[in-house]
């Protein structure tokens, strides 16, 4: 069997992007023990936090995005991409990878620009139902694009889509026999309900403003709640809830144990990011799900609409989620047999290989 000696991984600049590139290096690495993974990231964006925590090494380069507005940013823009080709130039020449993987965000641009300029074989890992920008200037001298959803054939060449569902990391879905340490985690108790909310990895303020105004109610209503808020909320939140949290509500800006939190989940609010609902196919918990309005293509309706579709989760809309959120999740909470239904439901659309697939996708390229 061919092995992985020297692979580079690139991209990030959310979770969504991040996470499954630890998933595959992670893969990687139980296949190659000794194969040595080199990360690409964006300068002061998570990647360059989360990717050392998980224990893997990560060069950043100057490269920024175009901001909506008129900014200084803009005008040194040309200037950053040009650094950053330069910068990635050398550090894919200097590791001389058998493989460059990029799995979205900037810096996945240069390096993988300057692998395919070096002759080093590309391949591409979209997580999404509507690809990313980069991702679809890469496609084009990708040798293989690995995509989780139908229909990618409108944006890439169709000979080099593999549908292998996204990469998930392994530890984050494996929550059996786990519900006692994560209620003494997050100091719940085991004889009431528990929802998790999660605003995908950098938290969502529509959520945010529906958890601010139903905890109460639905700690009155016995529902302990696992609030994860995002960095960019928890200040004004943590001061505000400071001493006054209900008994049972857990808030936080971050969740590093993803698996406590599913384990410890009767109901699931989420985000419909890419990773997030790959994840809640494969922990099977009844979901309701609130797209983000504030993406490209309106990419997370569509994730949604995949399982909502199919009787595999439940849709609340941005717009209507202050109002209507607390009662959906209190009438769920009372139907148990909805509950299973849903969780039936979710289980047929989990993809437990698409990792496995991916890093043998990446193997037959080298
Ligand atoms: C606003 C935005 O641009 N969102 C995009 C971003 O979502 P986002 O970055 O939110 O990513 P996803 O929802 O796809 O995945 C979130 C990941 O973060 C982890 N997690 C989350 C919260 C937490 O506290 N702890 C934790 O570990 C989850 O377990 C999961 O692994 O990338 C996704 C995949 O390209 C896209 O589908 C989303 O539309």
């Amino acid at each position: 069997m061919k092995e992985l000696k020297r692979v580079i991984i690139s991209g990030g600049g959310t979770g969504g992007h991040i996470f499954p590139a630890i998933a595959i290096a992670d893969e990687i690495k139980r296949k190659f023990p000794q194969c040595d993974i080199l990360f690409v990231g964006a300068e002061g964006k998570m990647e360059m936090e989360k990717v050392p925590a998980a224990g893997y090494k990560i060069v950043g380069l100057p490269i920024a995005g175009l901001q909506r507005r008129i900014t200084v940013q803009n005008l040194v823009l040309p200037f950053k991409l040009l650094s950053s080709l330069m910068k990635a130039r050398k550090v894919v020449k200097e590791f001389d990878p058998q493989v460059a993987i990029g799995v979205g965000g900037y810096a996945s641009g240069p390096t993988l620009q300057m692998a395919n300029a070096l002759k080093i074989p590309t391949v591409i890992q979209e997580q999404n139902s509507f690809p990313g920008k980069t991702n679809k200037w890469l496609a084009a001298k990708a040798a293989k694009i690995c995509v989780a959803y139908e229909g990618l054939e409108r944006f890439f060449p169709p000979s080099k889509i593999a549908v292998t569902g996204n990469p998930v990391r392994l530890e984050v879905t494996k929550i059996e026999g786990k519900k006692d340490k994560a209620f003494a985690h997050f100091g719940l108790s085991e004889a009431k309900k528990t929802v998790l909310v999660i605003g995908g990895s950098l938290g969502a303020k529509t959520l945010n403003d529906a958890m601010d105004e139903s905890v109460q109610k639905l700690a009155e209503n016995n529902i302990q709640v696992i609030w994860q808020c995002g960095k960019y909320y928890a200040d004004a939140l943590l001061n505000k809830w400071k001493d006054r949290l209900p008994d049972g509500v857990w808030l936080n800006p971050f969740i590093f144990e993803m698996d406590l939190a599913y384990a410890a989940a009767d109901i699931v609010v989420s985000r419909a990011g890419a990773i997030s609902v790959s994840e809640l196919c494969l922990v099977k918990k009844p979901v309701i799900l609130v797209p983000s309005p504030n993406v490209a293509e309106d990419h997370q309706t569509k994730n949604a609409m995949a399982l909502v579709n199919k009787g595999a989760a439940r849709l609340v809309k941005d717009t209507e989620a202050r109002s209507v959120l607390a009662n959906e999740i209190l009438q769920l909470a009372g139907d148990s047999e909805a509950q299973i239904g849903l969780s039936d439901a979710i289980e047929t659309l989990a993809k437990p290989n698409a990792t496995q697939d991916i890093v043998q996708e990446i193997i037959n390229v080298i």
